[in-house]
């Protein structure tokens, strides 16, 4: 077929479904963005949304885990789509929502070719090395137990835009991508490959996030189911839901909510600030060990386009690796927040896991 031009991508996130309608150059014609969204149930909304939208040539959907088998983007059809809900229990979050996705625009839309894009794909390069978990060698296999990774049509597009605005080959380039929104992860990428990543076999790895806790000691883990009486389920709850941000200060998650905290002197806000930028430095640091150095930083995602003062708290802690900021920039969210000679270039930039996935869908079908 002709490589389409207008590009309706969905992207359902763990809290949110935004869809755009994109033409061929990537331009914005449309826009629906869903606050809640369990895929299934509430479809009205998107239904209206479709409806009212014309000139769709094809579907492109973020679709967040791609297991073993999808290690790129994959045109749909009922076989792959059940494949995909298979995964499910491999993210059970955010798996149903994608699905979902697929489901109510294939009923909206029978006729119109769709392509799933996924959030492990991009780290799919990610050497063994880095991968692999120390278990029983025989349950890595067995399962799939491995460092998938996540956020990779993020980390991907970020990895575009460093080579244009810094204007060198994405080959040469040591890049440290920091994905910092509701979720947040870092993808440590050289030449182009993603070489390391903070979230695991799990999107619950890595960063402190908004309600989840990032990694903790497994130990720990153990030690509440063991002795005291903290069930799975109960488990599972709390680490997804009631950590991060939220399980430290009280409050809903929300950066901003955390930073009016610090500044009317709350302490459990101050110390989820603290927790955070913390982990963040020491995450960043850990990704430069596995690029052998550092050319560019770039901050994406709610938390990384808007809150100057975690990219400053961030910048100012790691002033031995080279990064050195302009505060004047950096207060006004500018594209590229680096001081004048710095030898580490620090970039800020917008999140479009849109853009990917329109010209995935348009690579899939037209070539
Ligand atoms: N001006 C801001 N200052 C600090 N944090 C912000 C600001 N605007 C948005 N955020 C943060 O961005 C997060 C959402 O990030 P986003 O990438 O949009 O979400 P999602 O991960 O659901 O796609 C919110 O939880 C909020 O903490
Ligand atoms: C994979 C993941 O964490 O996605 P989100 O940030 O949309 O929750
Ligand atoms: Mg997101």
């Amino acid at each position: 077929m002709p490589t389409p031009a207008n590009v309706l991508v969905v992207n359902a996130g763990s809290s949110s479904l935004k869809v755009r309608l994109l033409d061929h150059r990537d331009e914005v014609l449309d826009s629906l963005d869903l606050d809640q969204w369990r895929g299934g149930d509430d479809v009205g909304e998107l239904e209206r949304f479709v409806r009212e939208t014309s000139d769709v040539d094809a579907v492109g959907h973020r679709i967040v885990h791609g297991g073993r088998k999808f290690r790129e983007p994959v045109r749909l059809d009922p076989g792959v789509r059940d494949e995909l809900e298979a995964l499910t229990e491999l993210a059970p979050l955010h798996q149903p929502r994608g699905v979902g996705g697929i489901d109510a625009l294939t009923a909206l839309l029978p006729d119109t070719p769709a392509v799933a894009c996924f959030d492990t794909a991009f780290h799919a390069s990610i050497p063994d090395a880095a991968a692999t978990y120390a278990l029983p060698a025989d349950w890595n296999e067995r399962w799939g137990l491995r460092r998938y990774g996540f956020h990779g049509l993020s980390h991907a597009y970020v990895t575009r835009r460093a080579a244009e605005l810094t204007r060198s080959p994405a080959d040469r380039l040591r890049i440290v991508s920091c994905h910092l929104g509701a979720g947040a992860s870092l993808a440590a990428v050289s030449g182009g490959r993603s070489v390391d990543t903070t979230m695991g076999f799990t999107p619950l790895a890595g960063l402190v996030m908004a309600t989840r806790t990032g990694s903790v000691d497994p130990g720990l883990v153990l030690w509440l189911q063991q002795h005291a009486g903290i069930d799975a389920d109960r488990m599972s709850h709390a680490l997804e839901f009631e950590s991060g941000l939220a399980g430290l200060s009280g409050g809903d998650g929300d950066m901003r909510t955390v930073l009016s905290g610090v500044d009317a002197g709350d302490h459990r806000s101050t110390l989820a600030f603290e927790v955070y930028v913390h982990r963040l430095r020491r995450e960043i640091a850990a990704m430069t060990a596995s690029l052998e150095g550092l050319d560019v930083l770039v901050f994406t995602g709610g938390v990384g386009e808007h809150s100057a003062r975690v990219r400053a708290e961030v910048a100012h802690g790691l002033a031995y690796l080279g990064v050195r900021i302009d505060d004047a920039a950096n207060d006004r969210d500018a594209e590229d927040i680096g001081a004048g000679g710095a030898e580490v270039r620090t970039l800020v930039v917008p999140a479009r896991e849109d853009v990917e996935i329109a010209h995935h869908t348009r690579s899939v079908l037209g070539g």
